[in-house]
């Protein structure tokens, strides 16, 4: 490399460096309660309207969980923050689950739930109850579901996805990997650029073993989300051609994308989301 382009090179580190810098300050004040208020309540959250946003992703986690291309033991969540509905399904087919996040704020939520019913900052029975009715389980085995999970819930980790090695060396994964990653409104909620959100595809990419998938939720077109009262933080805005074009860039082969579109309804006043994406893709 030539002394002008090592320059570039050392100059674009730098840049970058600031910009994942000035992502953590924004999340600083992030706060778990305010945010489930927001987005996992009514409307985004309501069970009984067609179109709300979560039973959406409920129904495109249940359908990656259970259409039988996937084994192993290992599933690891990217980005957990204070929410659980991203394991619901895979807790029954996965033995060991790790959730992860990059703040104490949201690592503590989750061992709140851990503890038992009343502990955390949101009722999940209702997500419970939804995704075993998915199962063709009567809503009832709510409490078997919440024990499953429970009982496979191995550690709740820190993660930074800027990092090559996402996860601390003694996180007890195994050596050859997880068999399955999710990860839900992260990697574009915690880059500065494009460029960035696609480096961190690949680097929790080493986190899965060959053969193992990936299930991606994220949002279009979102340029902020509130974090808290007044914790405005940027998102990376992200159209569906550069979703696949930043999977497939990283080193994953890309099985299916769905969409959803906001509807009017949708539109709360927390975010500019104008769609969520849903992405299951494999590493070769
Ligand atoms: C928009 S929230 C998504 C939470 C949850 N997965 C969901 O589906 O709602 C983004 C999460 O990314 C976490 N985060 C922030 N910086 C991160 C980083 N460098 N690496 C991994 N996660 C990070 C935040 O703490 C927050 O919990
Ligand atoms: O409607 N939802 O289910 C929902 C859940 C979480 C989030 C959004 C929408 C949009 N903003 C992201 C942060 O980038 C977080």
């Amino acid at each position: 490399m030539d002394r002008e382009a090592k320059n570039e090179k050392e100059e674009n580190d730098r840049e970058r460096e600031k910009g994942v810098a000035a992502m953590v300050a924004c999340y600083q004040g992030f706060d778990p309660a305010a945010y489930l208020q927001y987005n996992y309540m009514p409307p985004r959250a309501d069970f009984d309207r067609q179109d709300s946003i979560v039973p959406w992703k409920l129904g495109c986690l249940h359908r990656a969980f259970t259409e039988g291309d996937m084994g192993g033991d290992v599933l690891v969540d990217v980005g957990s923050g204070p929410t659980l509905y991203q394991v619901l399904s895979g807790c029954e087919v996965f033995d060991t689950v790790f959730l992860t996040d990059f703040l104490e704020v949201n690592r503590q939520e989750l061992r709140r739930w851990l503890q038992g019913e009343g502990y955390s900052s949101l009722d999940w029975t209702p997500y419970l109850q939804h995704v075993c009715k998915l199962e063709g389980r009567r809503p009832s085995a709510w409490t078997e579901k919440a024990a499953r999970l429970r009982s496979v819930v191995s550690d709740i980790l820190p993660i930074d996805v800027h990092l090559p090695r996402p996860l601390h060396p003694d996180s007890q994964l195994p050596t050859a990997g997880a068999d399955c990653l999710v990860s839900c409104f992260c990697l574009e909620s915690v880059s500065p650029d494009l460029a960035s959100f696609t480096r961190a595809l690949g680097h929790i990419r080493g986190l899965l073993r060959p053969g193992g998938h990936l299930l991606l939720i994220g949002a279009l077109g979102e340029s902020y989300y509130m974090g808290g009262p007044g914790v405005r933080i940027p998102v990376v805005p992200l159209d569906e051609a550069q979703v696949c074009a930043s999977v497939r860039a990283s080193g994953y082969t890309l099985v299916r994308l769905e969409v959803y579109t906001l509807p009017q309804g949708m539109m709360v006043g927390v975010d500019d989301v104008t769609g969520v994406f849903f992405v299951k893709a494999r590493k070769p």
